[in-house]
Formats: structure tokens, sequence, C-alpha cells
């Protein structure tokens, strides 16, 4: 009776309600994920992480929930996260090849409206390992030292000119116009992107030279990882609210919003740039012979966007039409994005730690100047700026890097994967299928049974073999924790740049430390704000140039 008063609304009302405790209830027993610890509200919403990592520090969350709870830790209804490096090396083994999760998609770039598949964000497995086998000469080592390194050379040297003459303070009385403080973070983020620029198009994009974010780019790409940093946790917000929404991809098509980045669009133009190129030299029966860069003396035949390019007509001798101008167009734009902020945030970290240590700054500093006095190392042949062969000669430079990589991985967030559909066992637990499983490698970098004690602090030490020490011991130790680092991520879907950005930054470091001193101008921590990428929002320092 009384029922039958109520007003159509608190009937709706009701409704409502009902719907979504159903909702969440389901969500919290989803397939028994319950028995996993986890913030409560974690296991009812999606919007638990949602805005987790709207606050740009999820990665502090991770490392205190892991050592609250446990290996496992449920991050939302169906994802589960996982801090033993055993579990990392199951969800990224090259044999279980995981398909991606829906997370990734969220950061392709669209041209025109419509998504570029990339390397980095496709889940179609078959697609990825298509384009993987074709891309993959180009990374090779061997392409390294004889097509990219003089391409890092010419941005090293123009580096350390520029900071010559703007930071460095002895210059400061001779021009009397230095800067006495840099900030540190951003000038290495203007290297790294034209750095990336060079082995990728042959073309500086002028960030070191200008002093300035060229055409808003890194200010775009900013934007995009906010983006989908926090909407990749709710994927279909991009979908129906987010930039693939249909209206906003029709518009775009029609060309009424902009939907194309500035990246896509810089790619864009050196892509029709170079096949002019071609094109005239095809007509002008040129078709060997490659033009040499101006000053480098470099074909341009041989940066990235060359080599996919030979990519695309091996294919089509092939007879497949597979490797399309906007693939190779998506290739070429994944380069900027995923080797530039990845490469500056790391060199950051190498410096930083160095400078909050001095005694590390000093064994460093003093580890090159050795090698240089007794002719291990020397700069002469490369006008200031250490080989890469000469840069594997120098073991401490390696603990440092390498301890700087596990202190402050550049990727924040989960390297998310499903589970297959018949489910899979990871540390002994069996995960059913279509389960979002990953690891954080700033939580797994942590894991004191493999690298020991202080696992917070930066001991670079902990990379050399002691001598003093039973020496097989000792080196599977250093080969165990060389095997757990995931800054580079693993499998398949691993880092397909990581030589590139070794070359960059093993010779950079000595490079640079060689030429001048460096020191914080306050001992304050350094603030990071975590959108995928952790990167550092400031550091800033005071450069002089050395007497050596
Ligand atoms: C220190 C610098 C770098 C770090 C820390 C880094 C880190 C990573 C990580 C963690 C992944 C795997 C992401 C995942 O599984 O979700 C990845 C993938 C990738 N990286 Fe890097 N990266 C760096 C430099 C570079 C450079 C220089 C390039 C290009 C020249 C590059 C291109 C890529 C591409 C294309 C992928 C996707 C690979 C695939 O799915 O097949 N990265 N990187």
């Amino acid at each position: 009776m009384i029922f039958s008063n109520l007003p159509s609304y608190t009937w709706l009302g009701l409704g409502v309600f009902l719907l979504l405790l159903l909702h969440v209830a389901t969500n919290y027993f989803n397939h028994g994920l319950n028995k996993y610890p986890g913030p409560f509200l974690a296991s009812l919403t999606n919007w638990w992480r949602f805005f987790l990592v709207s606050g740009q520090k999820c990665q502090e969350t991770h490392i205190k929930l892991h050592s609250q709870l446990g290996n496992v830790v449920r991050l939302g209804p169906n994802c589960l996260s996982f801090a033993d490096p055993q579990a990392a090396k199951t969800i990224y083994s090259l044999k279980n090849n995981l398909n991606k999760s829906t997370f990734y998609p969220v950061q392709m770039q669209l041209h025109r409206g419509v998504p570029l598949p990339s390397l980095f964000g496709t889940l179609d497995n078959t697609y990825h390992s298509r384009l993987r086998r074709l891309a993959t000469p180009a990374f090779a080592m061997s392409n390294l030292v004889t097509h990219y390194e003089p391409r890092v050379d010419n941005a090293i040297r123009t580096f350390l000119s520029q900071t010559a003459k703007l930071y460095a303070s002895t210059c400061a009385s001779e021009s009397g116009d230095a800067k006495t403080t840099c900030n540190w973070v951003r000038w290495l983020q203007f290297f790294a992107f034209d750095v990336i620029a060079e082995i990728t198009y042959s073309k500086r994009l002028g960030f070191i030279d200008r002093e300035e974010d060229v055409d808003g780019i890194i200010e775009s790409l900013d934007k995009a990882f906010d983006y989908s940093a926090v909407v990749g946790q709710m994927p279909w917000l991009d979908r129906w609210v987010g930039k693939q929404n249909p209206i906003k991809r029709m518009l775009s098509r029609w060309g009424v919003w902009q939907s194309t980045s500035a990246p896509a669009r810089f790619a864009r133009e050196r892509m029709v740039e170079r096949l002019e190129e071609v094109e005239r030299k095809r007509s002008m029966g040129d078709n060997n012979k490659t033009k040499k860069e101006e000053g480098g003396g470099r074909a341009e035949g041989d940066d990235l966007m060359g080599m996919f390019l030979q990519a695309q007509r091996d294919d089509q001798q092939q007879g497949s039409g597979f490797m399309t101008d906007t693939v190779v167009l998506t290739m070429a734009t994944t380069m900027v994005l995923a080797g530039s902020d990845t490469t500056a945030a790391s060199l950051a970290a190498v410096f930083y730690y160095l400078l909050r240590n001095e005694a590390c700054y000093r064994r460093l500093v003093r580890e090159i100047d050795d090698a240089v006095a007794e002719g291990v190392i020397s700069l002469e042949t490369n006008h200031g700026v250490v080989s890469w062969v000469d840069a594997q000669k120098l073991p401490y430079l390696d603990a440092c890097i390498k301890e700087a990589f596990r202190l402050h991985p550049a990727v924040g967030m989960h390297l998310e994967r499903m589970t297959p559909p018949g489910g899979m066992e990871i540390c002994g637990e069996f995960v059913p299928g279509g389960t979002i499983v990953g690891c954080n490698a700033w939580v797994v970098h942590r894991s004191l049974e493999v690298f020991g004690e202080h696992v917070d602090e930066y001991r670079p030490e902990r990379w050399l073999v002691d001598e003093n020490l039973d020496q097989e011991t000792e080196k599977q130790r250093v080969s165990e924790m060389n095997a757990t680092l995931l800054h580079f991520g693993g499998g398949i879907r691993g880092c397909i740049g990581r030589n590139i950005a070794l070359l960059e930054m093993y010779k950079f470091v000595p490079s640079f430390l060689r030429r001048f001193d460096i020191q914080p101008t306050t001992g304050k921590e350094w603030p990071l704000k975590n959108m995928w990428f952790i990167k550092p929002v400031k550091l800033d320092v005071r450069i002089t140039a050395r007497a050596t």
C-alpha cells in the first residue's frame, strides 16, 4: 500500500540504486578476485585508480601498498598488481606473450581523427609482431655505432657548446651574459628531443639552439600524457567522451577540429620532404647515391626514417602492402613520443642522484679523469665527446647509470597485460582469464631479495663485483639484479629503442662531466610528476667550466 503511493521518481531512484549496488557487488566478487588484499574502494570501482593517477604520485601508493599487503595487491575490480620479480618474469616473458590492456590505445596519436596503430599502442599481436619484425633491423647494435653515433655526437657537441655559452659561469665573465642557474631538467629535455629528431629524421628540431620548446612539441606531449595516463584507467571514457569520441573524430575528418598532434605534424612534414627528395633523385637517375648531410657527412638514408622507408621498400618487393606510408609515419612519430621524455628523465635521474651523493659524483669524475690521463679513453678523436666504445671501459659509470635506472625507472605505472582466456599461474597464484595484471618497476626495483639492503638509497657500488667475496656468487648476484631491472619493460613488447637510449646516456654523462662541474642550488628533494613517465618537475643547478 505504502509502496503504491510512492512517486515514480522514487522508483526510478531506487532502481538506479539497486543497479549500482549490483554493479559494485559484481565488481567486488569479480571472478573471485575479492580474495586479494587492496583498498576496499579499488575492489568496487576503477574510479579509485582514476583518482589515484590524477594525483600524479601513484608510484608512492603502489610501493606503500605492496610493503603493507605483500606480493599481490588488487588495484581495481579487474586489476592485480604484483611486486615479486618472479611475477615480472612470468608476465613479461616472451613465451607467454600476453596481450597489452586497453590502457595502451588511449595513448595512440590521431591523424585527422583516425588513431594511428603504433608499435607501442596496438593491441593486435599479429600486427605488432609483423611491424616489430620489419622495424627491428633499424635498431640493431651494428647500426648504432655506424649510423646513429655521429648524430648523437653532433647533438652532444651542440649541447656542450650552448651550455658553455649560456650557463657555465666561467664564461659569464668573458661574454657577460651567462645565466647563473640552469633549469637542468628542461635543458636535458631539449637535448633529448633534439637528439631523437636527429636520429629519426636527420634534422635537429632546434630546441638547444633556440633554447625553447619548438612548436610547443613538449607542451603538446605533456598534455597528451596527462590525458592518457588518467583516462587510460577507464579507457571507455576515451571512446565516449574523450579524444576518440565519434563527434570529435568526425569534426577532425572534416578539418574543423585539429586532432593531429604536433609530433605527428612534424613527422608528416619530414616524410613529405623525404619522399620528394627520393622522387627527385629517382627522376635524376641518382637512385643509389644519397645526399650528404650538411657538416656531418652522413647519408640521409641511414636515419630511422630512412630505415623505415627501406623496410617499406623490402615489404613492397615481397608483394605485401603492409608497410603503408601511414605505418611509416606512425613509426617515426612513435620514436619521438617514446624516445624523448624517457631518455631525458633517465638522464636527469643520473645527475640528480650524483648531485645528492657527492662521494659517488667525485668517484665518477675521478674514473673519467684517470681514464683520459691514462689514455684508456680519448676525447680527441670525437672533438670532446666520449665514444660509445670508450664509455664501455668505465665500470663505475655503468654502475651509476644502472643505479639511477633502478631508483628512477622512467615509466612509473604498471605495464598492464591481460591474462589469456584460460587464465594462468603467476607466482603460484591462479589468475582467471581476462584479468589485468602487471608490475610497476618502481615496486619491483625495491626488492630486498634481489637488490640487498638499503634499496631506497643510491648505492652504485651494489652493481660492482666485490673482489673480496666469492667471485662466482658475486657475478651471480649482479647478473640477477640485471635480469630484474624492468625500466625497459620486457618480452616482445619491451623497449625497441633501448640501445639508442643507452648510446645517448653512456656518451652524454662522461662527456659532460669531463667538461663541467655541476651543483644543485638547493639540497631539497626534487618534485616528481607521474603521468605514465615520471618526470622531474624541476632541478636548478649551477654549472662551471672545468679546467681540464
Ligand atoms: C631511457 C630511455 C627509455 C626508457 C626508460 C624506455 C622505456 C620503455 C618501456 C618501459 C617500454 C615498454 C612499455 C610497456 O611494456 O608498456 C618501452 C617501449 C618502447 N620504447 Fe622505450 N624507453 C626508452 C627509450 C626509447 C627510445 C630512445 C626509443 C626510440 C628510439 C623507444 C621506443 C620504444 C618503443 C617503440 C616501444 C614500444 C615497443 C613495442 O611495443 O614493441 N624507447 N620503452
